[in-house]
């Protein structure tokens, strides 16, 4: 299950992806927004972000703009392995060196045939493991000096 989510700027490019998602098969929850409406994208970050650090959903999209403050927002979180990308390399090496659990685009950025090839590497990559969990366990130490 992936936990999804936008601001209003990407309220269309969300219900895009949302049947791209659902001709493959994937299933999903939408925490929001639901119009075009103004909203704030930290607050759409949070619960998607808590989301997929509580073990509730198993990765998050998160689309606003340029997909940078859905991606600082969900950094917050603690377990939270953000990523916003505008190419499927960095997509790849995100999951495979980094073990991301967030994906973030933005719709002023990337158009929706561009995102839905980053969205199904990312989501096809697994983690290498190997040297790169040491590296992981190194973020969760800093995250615990947090709190
Ligand atoms: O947070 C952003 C930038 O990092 C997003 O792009 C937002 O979608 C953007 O800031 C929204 O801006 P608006 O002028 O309120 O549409």
């Amino acid at each position: 299950m992936l936990a999804i989510g936008s601001d209003h700027a990407a309220f269309d490019f969300k219900e895009e992806i949302k049947g791209y998602l659902d001709e493959k098969g994937i299933k999903y929850n939408d925490f929001g927004c639901f119009s075009k409406e103004r909203v704030d994208y930290p607050a759409i970050a949070e619960v998607v972000a808590k989301a997929v650090a509580s073990g509730q959903c198993e990765k998050g999209l998160l689309f606003c703009g340029t997909g940078v403050g859905m991606c600082i927002s969900a950094n917050k979180v603690n377990g939270i392995r953000a990523v916003v990308c505008s190419e499927p390399y960095s997509a790849k090496l995100s999951r495979q060196h980094n073990d991301t659990n967030v994906l973030t685009l933005g719709s002023r950025v990337v158009g929706p045939e561009l995102a839905k090839m980053i969205i199904d590497i990312w989501l096809d990559t697994p983690f290498d493991g190997g040297r790169h969990a040491r590296r992981l366990d190194m973020i969760a130490e800093i995250e615990k000096y947090q709190d």
